[in-house]
Parts: structure tokens; C-alpha cells; sequence
């Protein structure tokens, strides 16, 4: 493989971006450049900020608990009047550290919504949001953009790429901005696990979707943040990189506790998780742990069956109502249940 020694690119030093960069960075490019990172490397949907709140002073070292993020009945309200969607009605859900959670659900269902709610792209309309201890509806812009950077990954569909800096540079950003040295080691197993060694001073428009869905999975995978959020990561790739693209994943949980979010339509896809939970109007209905694509399309035609209503709305993790099959059969309790805030750990 070849060598992945790299130059850390900062604000101040511009013109030092790696050695034979063709394109020297402006400090424009780089402001520009963080002002994606900012916005959470985010282009397909508005991401709407709060209001800033009066900080906490919360700091969370993110090690204390063992819950990476959660949503604590988490109610979000697109338009007014005649127009109004409520996108996620009261969900409370956790995702502990370590663990591999794919959300699936009928289109429309809110999977992204509550997603982007999770990583601080979107707001609460009521509700919390917390990642590790800290709460979001606390923070004001500046201390989210500095979580965001600092604690999260994001993996989306339409990979959100600096146009203007090749793979290597787009790679290695967050850690640049947020002055983190790479480890060359990691950075050096992404790559190989990811099959884009040979592109990586290539730019963006010189890469085909899939490469570029990889570079966009190794930039949220090198700097090791804790959690990663992954909006349909798998969506644009044929199989084998799609394989590719979930077992690093599956690596990243599995070899460095990192916590992995995923929203996928793909039953496959959802199959590298620990758990699997089922979004329905707005509502979490289920959840499978540890299921097979197969259990998981299985399920999910049932959901498609008309007469099966959506479970019980969660109005707390710690407060479980009692759990509700979905439908005439009953649940192997061990690994399937109706919504109900029971999350087994692996
Ligand atoms: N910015 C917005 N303004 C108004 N309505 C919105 C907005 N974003 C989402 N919605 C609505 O909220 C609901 C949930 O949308 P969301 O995108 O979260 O669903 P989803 O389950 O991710 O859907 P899909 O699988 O089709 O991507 C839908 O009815 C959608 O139309």
C-alpha cells in the first residue's frame, strides 16, 4: 500500500496542505471548507439552527456513560396550519456505546428526521437530545459546530465532498480543522478496507459515486469519533462496495467501540447491526436485535400488511410500558419486540 504520510492542514498555514497538492488552498477554500464541517458536511436537507440557548457549561468527556446518544421524547413539527407534518411524535430512544443500530421504516416515516435530530442538523420542536451527557438544546451554534467536529461522523448520501481538495484532503479535513493529528496506521486501514488507495489525490469530480461515498465514509471513519451517523451510507453503491462500505463500519464498532447510527431501506444493509429499530408515522414500533436480512424483509412485509398499527409511543427510556406484538404472532422477546425502551445491549 502505498504511503499515507500526512501534512495537517490548518487555518493558518494555508499554502501547507499536503506535498504535491496541485491546487494550493486559499484561506477562503479553508473557511469555506469549515463552514461545511460546520453545517455538518450537509447539502440535501435545510439544516435549521436554534436559537442559542445560555450555555451549561456541560462538558462531557464522553467516556462516563454508557449511552453514546439519545432522544428523550423527541417531538419534531414541520409547517403550520394546514401544512403541518409531525415527523417524530414523542420518540425516547438510546444508543449505547459500542453498539450498531440501523433505523428502518416506511418512506416518510421520520428515520431521517430523527436522525438529523441525533447529530445536531436538525432541532427538537419539544424534547431532548442528548449525545453522551451532553444535552443540544443547551448548546448555542458555536458549541454544537465544536461537537459535531469533535464527537460525530457523518456518512450521507450525497456525500458532501470539498469539490476543491482531493480524497486524501477531504479525509483527513476534520481532523485538520479540529488540529488532530491522523493516525497513519488507521488512516492506512480505512483506505485498504475501503479500496480507494489509488485515488487519493484525486478530486472529487475525478471519482466515480461509489469512490466518492468511500472517501466520504473514510473521512468519518479516520478521525475515530465516537459516534457516526450514516443516512442511507450505502444507498448510492453497488454491492460490493456497499459490502465494503458496512463491514468498516462493523470494524469500527467491533474493533474501536466506536457507536454506529445507520438509516437504510436495505434489509442487508440493516443486517451488519446489532439491533434494528422500526420507525412507523412518526413512531417507534420495534426493534430486532441481532436479526438476518432475511428476518429483517420478513418483518418488514409485515409492516406493509394492512391492519398492522404502529406499536406504543416510548414516552421514556427508563419508563417501558408493557411490550405489544405488532401482530397476531408473539414476539421471541429475546430478540424482537414492539417498542417498549427495553434496548438490550449486545
Ligand atoms: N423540511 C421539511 N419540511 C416539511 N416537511 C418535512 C421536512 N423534512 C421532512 N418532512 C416531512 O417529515 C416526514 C418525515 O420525513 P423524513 O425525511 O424524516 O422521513 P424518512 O423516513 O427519512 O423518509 P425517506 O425514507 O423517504 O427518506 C415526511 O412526511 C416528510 O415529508
Amino acid at each position: 500500500m502505498q504511503s499515507t504520510a500526512h501534512k495537517r492542514i490548518t487555518a493558518n498555514s494555508p499554502g501547507t496542505l499536503d506535498a504535491g497538492m496541485k491546487h494550493r488552498q486559499s484561506a477562503a477554500d479553508l473557511k469555506n471548507a469549515e463552514g461545511l464541517i460546520a453545517r455538518g458536511l450537509i447539502a440535501e436537507r435545510k439544516v435549521v439552527m436554534s436559537a442559542p440557548h445560555a450555555p451549561t457549561g456541560s462538558s462531557d468527556s464522553g467516556s462516563a456513560s454508557s449511552t453514546a446518544a439519545r432522544a428523550v421524547d423527541l417531538s419534531k413539527v414541520y409547517g403550520s396550519g394546514d401544512t403541518v407534518v409531525e415527523a417524530l411524535k414523542s420518540v425516547s430512544i438510546e444508543f449505547r456505546r459500542g453498539q450498531f443500530t440501523a433505523i428502518m421504516g416506511p418512506s416518510g416515516s421520520g428515520k431521517s428526521t430523527l436522525m438529523h435530530c441525533l447529530a445536531g442538523l436538525d432541532t427538537a420542536s419539544s424534547g431532548r437530545v442528548l449525545i453522551g451527557d451532553v444535552d443540544l438544546t443547551d448548546l448555542n451554534d458555536k458549541q454544537m459546530t465544536k461537537l459535531r467536529r469533535d464527537r460525530i461522523g457523518f456518512v450521507f448520501q450525497s456525500f458532501n465532498l470539498v469539490p476543491t481538495l482531493t480524497a486524501r484532503e477531504n479525509i483527513t479535513l476534520p481532523n485538520d480543522i479540529a488540529g488532530r493529528p491522523v493516525d497513519d496506521a488507521w488512516f492506512d486501514t480505512v483506505i485498504g478496507r475501503l479500496g480507494i488507495g489509488d485515488r487519493l489525490d484525486h478530486r472529487p469530480s475525478e471519482l466515480s459515486g461509489g469512490q466518492q461515498q468511500r472517501v466520504a465514509c473514510a473521512r468519518a471513519l479516520v478521525g475515530r469519533p465516537e459516534i457516526i451517523f450514516g443516512d442511507e451510507p450505502t444507498g448510492n453503491l453497488d454491492s460490493r462496495s456497499s459490502g465494503e462500505v458496512l463491514a468498516i463500519l462493523r470494524a469500527a464498532v467491533d474493533e474501536f467501540s466506536q457507536t454506529v447510527v445507520i438509516v437504510t431501506h436495505d434489509p442487508r444493509a440493516a443486517s451488519f447491526a446489532d439491533r434494528v429499530v422500526f420507525l412507523a408515522d412518526g413512531q417507534l414500533i420495534q426493534e430486532l436485535i441481532r436479526p438476518n436480512a432475511d428476518e429483517i424483509f420478513e418483518y418488514m412485509k409485515n409492516l406493509d400488511e394492512p391492519g398492522v398499527a404502529p406499536g406504543p409511543v416510548v414516552t421514556s427510556p427508563t419508563a417501558a410500558p408493557a411490550a405489544q406484538p405488532l401482530s397476531g404472532e408473539q414476539p421471541d422477546t429475546e430478540r424482537s419486540q414492539s417498542f417498549s425502551g427495553r434496548h438490550q445491549a449486545r
